[in-house]
């Protein structure tokens, strides 16, 4: 366990920031595909990377993804193509993690793909197929992008293409954008109307490749800077025009008085003491998935009432998101509650849900919080370390995206020590 405390000095620093796993994972799912080898630079520190990247390379008759599942849904299509056959499990949780949607579609493509436990979850025996047996497929969108990034990347390399009609509410779409957008940088055109995506059959270039740095990542230095007083905060490898949605958060944060510059190599987040805290703040993020936590973090901090919807992904992810932030900022006296349709005018398919409460750290002492295998809780919560001391179980958790985190808190002031 580790305990985070910050001595109260301004915050102030620079931060060499880590590399997009999502990027990365696309890259190293594309030069595979390309059968060739292309340098990409930047190449995440993430394990989740670091996993695909041997995976990619590994004939062992099982591959084990761990709890990532950017690896697991790659490389579903991916081994699809591969001759032999190999086993694909994960973790204990990416075992309750659903699959089938992709696997029906892959299936109807022609895919050898069987399931060794339990149907519709991780494991998968999955066998070389030509995936020829259909152009055509219509997919429900509403559950993960992964999927649509899975077959989108595969489309150019079939024997026909694609036309991958996306059925409906479609989550995360800015993760499908980032698939075509690199799948472009590497010469494959595709055309995106309506709730149908075309991609004709077509050859990737091998081209050289940088990964950018990460902005799920970047989230927690804006949580950081609206918790402080103040804060001038330089964080390199971001830049304004990037594939990642998650790059919203620079807007989002200036409801909080934190405003972001971009510089030559990267960008400065600055908030001046006299900054007005919002008493409200409403947000949709079925686009931007992953920084729901540290926003949910931010308001419990600084007393913000939140609204939230968009939240539907949150429950299969690393842990149910939802369910992990009720509990550990319930700690804190924060509550987090469904709000009932009726009340709040949610339309078919829509949920909101309240937050209310400030961080009181007076009942629990010091609190610790625990991560439930997802990176995500420990990096969302430890900005809350600037307003008191924390304690947070399982701290390694963080390396499925972000392995130095600590050691980049560290220098911004913050003291980490194991207890
Ligand atoms: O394609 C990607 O790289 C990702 C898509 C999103 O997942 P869903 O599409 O399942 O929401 C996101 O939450 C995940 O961290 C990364
Ligand atoms: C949801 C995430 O990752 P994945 O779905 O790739 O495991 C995440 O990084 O927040």
């Amino acid at each position: 366990m580790y305990q985070l405390s910050h001595p109260g000095t301004p915050l102030k620093g620079h931060i060499e920031l880590t590399g997009s796993k999502s990027i990365a994972n696309r890259a190293l799912i594309i030069r595979a595909l390309t059968g060739t080898s292309f340098p990409i630079h930047r190449l995440a520190a993430a394990d989740d990377t670091v996993r695909l990247e041997r995976l990619l390379a590994s004939e062992e008759e099982v591959l084990d993804a761990g709890p990532a599942g950017t690896t697991f849904r790659f490389l579903t299509g991916y081994l699809s193509r591969r001759p032999g056959h190999q086993v694909l499990t994960g973790s204990k949780r990416m075992k309750e993690r659903p699959i089938g949607i992709l696997v029906d579609a892959l299936r109807q493509l022609g895919a050898d793909i069987e399931y060794t436990e339990k149907e519709g979850y991780p494991p998968l025996r999955i066998g070389y197929s030509e995936l020829d047996q259909a152009s055509e497929l219509t997919i429900a969108a509403d559950t993960s992008s992964q999927y649509i990034s899975c077959l989108l990347m595969l489309a150019p390399t079939l024997p026909n293409g694609l036309r991958l009609s996306l059925e409906g509410n479609i989550v995360s779409v800015p993760y499908i954008k980032m698939t075509l957008s690199l799948m472009a940088h590497f010469g494959v055109t595709s055309s995106w109307e309506g709730q149908t995506i075309v991609v004709a059959p077509q050859a990737y270039q091998a081209r050289e490749f940088t990964v950018e740095a990460d902005w799920s990542a970047a989230s927690y230095y804006y949580g950081l800077a609206a918790l402080a007083g103040e804060a001038d905060l330089q964080i390199d490898g971001l830049f304004a025009e990037s594939v990642q949605g998650d790059s919203v958060v620079a807007s989002l944060y200036e409801r909080f008085g934190v405003t972001t510059t971009y510089n030559d190599t990267g960008l400065r987040i600055t908030k001046p003491a006299d900054a007005a805290v919002p008493p409200f703040f409403e947000q949709d993020f079925v686009e931007c998935p992953d920084i729901a936590q540290t926003l949910m973090a931010t308001c419990a901090g600084l007393g913000v009432q939140g609204l939230y919807s968009g939240l539907q992904t949150l429950f299969i992810k690393e842990t149910d998101r939802v369910k992990a932030m009720q509990t550990e900022m319930g700690k804190l006296t924060i509550a987090l509650y469904k709000i009932p349709a009726h009340l709040s005018g949610a339309t078919e398919g829509q949920q909101f849900f309240g937050q209310e409460g400030k961080a009181d750290f007076s009942a629990a002492g010091t609190p610790t919080f625990m991560t439930y295998h997802d990176h995500r809780m420990a990096m969302a919560l430890a900005p809350l370390a600037l307003l008191h001391p924390i304690r947070i179980e399982d701290p390694e958790v963080v390396g499925k995206s972000y392995p130095d985190f600590y050691t980049d808190f560290a220098k911004l002031g913050f003291v980490v020590e194991e207890v």
